[in-house]
């Protein structure tokens, strides 16, 4: 095609479709100023911290950000992949990445990449190797099942904020949330099974404990807290069970102020003295294994659990790059690329 181009033109590039996954970010490293940057990034997102800059900032960078990175980089280091030098959350996506790809391989002008809210890879980035190579029509897929402006609000304006830089700017759809699509209940179904399958006891109750945010989101309209429940139910519902073996709780609470109840660690610590003694914990709200799943539940709940007189405690990892888990972000995809391929 570029050979019929005059002297000086750019190279026009064969027309392809992107595909770009995006998730929130993790530091590149576990030492104080790889965690530093990266929490100030995060924590300065106007969507996540919703307190005035003017007021925010100062406690941000004087308090915050000299304790905290030190406390999170030594529980990022509990969970670090050893073998990749690197964060879990940027390996397992890596792998999604990879088979979602091999997945689509039936349309060869697709193509999958993934970009990060904060840290590396960028979403800037990631959008610029896709226009770069031609990909004229992109779906950006902000993995998380619920909405929330805190994580699919802020992934989409970053890639927006990198769109508007764009002269031949490509054209864009997002995925919506898919928390109620048969695909993600059918996948979070099949890999609870599985899981429990695996198990040498049957727990008496599964905690699907979803990451928290202060209840004053919800208050101001954010719909995720409602999302989060009728995940839990419409889980319940696929699998037959009676909707009391399932509980909802929410985690990673940060800061003082009320967030989203229950607590997923203090009903942890309650349930032994319940007479529950075995239980099972997964995130249905995080699309891959990350610190709050494979550091904060897997580890600290399991300790408070235990500490609690708790006798069996399983974490059922995310869904990851799982069969379920590909099979599903498969069928969404494709579902979403429908009049593009
Ligand atoms: C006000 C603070 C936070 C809100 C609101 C929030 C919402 C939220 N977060 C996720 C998913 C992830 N969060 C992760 C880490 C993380 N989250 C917060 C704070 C808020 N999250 C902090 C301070 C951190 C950093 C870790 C730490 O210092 O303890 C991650 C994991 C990143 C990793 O590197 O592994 C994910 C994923 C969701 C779904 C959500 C929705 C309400
Ligand atoms: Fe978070
Ligand atoms: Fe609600």
């Amino acid at each position: 095609m570029n050979a019929h181009l005059p002297p000086g033109h750019p190279p026009v590039p064969t027309p392809r479709i992107g595909v770009l996954l995006l998730n929130l970010g993790t530091p590149d490293g576990t030492d104080y100023w790889s965690v530093r940057r990266y929490l100030s990034e995060f924590l300065s997102d106007p969507r996540v911290i919703n307190t005035p800059q003017l007021v925010w900032q100062p406690i941000l960078q004087g308090v915050i950000l000299s304790i905290r990175p030190q406390k999170s980089g030594a529980n990022y280091a509990k969970i670090w992949d050893k073998e990749h030098n690197d964060s879990p959350l940027r390996v397992i996506t890596k792998r999604q990445v990879a088979a979602l790809q091999q997945r689509l391989a039936d349309h060869p002008e697709i193509m999958v990449e993934y970009g990060m809210r904060y840290g590396n890879p960028s979403t800037a980035a990631a959008l610029e190797r896709l226009q770069k190579a031609g990909c004229q029509r992109i779906l950006l897929a902000p993995l998380y099942p619920q909405y929330s402006a805190t994580t699919t609000a802020t992934a989409n304006d970053k890639a927006f904020d990198a769109l508007r830089t764009m002269r031949w700017q490509p054209a864009v759809r997002t995925l919506p949330p898919y928390f109620e699509t048969e695909e993600h209940i059918a996948a979070l179904a099949r890999s609870l099974t599985e899981g429990l399958a695996g198990l040498d006891f049957e727990p008496d109750v599964v905690l699907t404990s979803y990451h928290g945010m202060p209840e004053t989101y919800l208050k101001a309209g954010d719909p995720y807290h409602c999302q989060c429940y009728k995940t839990t139910r419409l889980l319940a519902e696929h699998l037959g069970w009676k909707r009391e073996r399932l509980m909802v709780t929410f985690q990673s609470r940060f800061g003082p102020t009320k967030w989203l109840q229950p607590y997923t660690d203090q009903t942890l610590k309650s349930l032994p003295g319940k007479g529950i003694k075995k239980v099972a914990v997964m995130a249905p709200a995080f699309s891959v294994d990350c610190i709050e799943t494979l550091e904060e539940i897997s580890i600290g709940g399991r300790e408070e659990f235990e500490h609690a007189g708790g006798e069996k405690f399983a974490y059922l990892p995310c869904l990851n790059d799982s069969e379920p888990g590909i099979d599903m972000l498969e069928a969404l995809v494709r579902h979403e690329l429908s009049g593009w391929i």
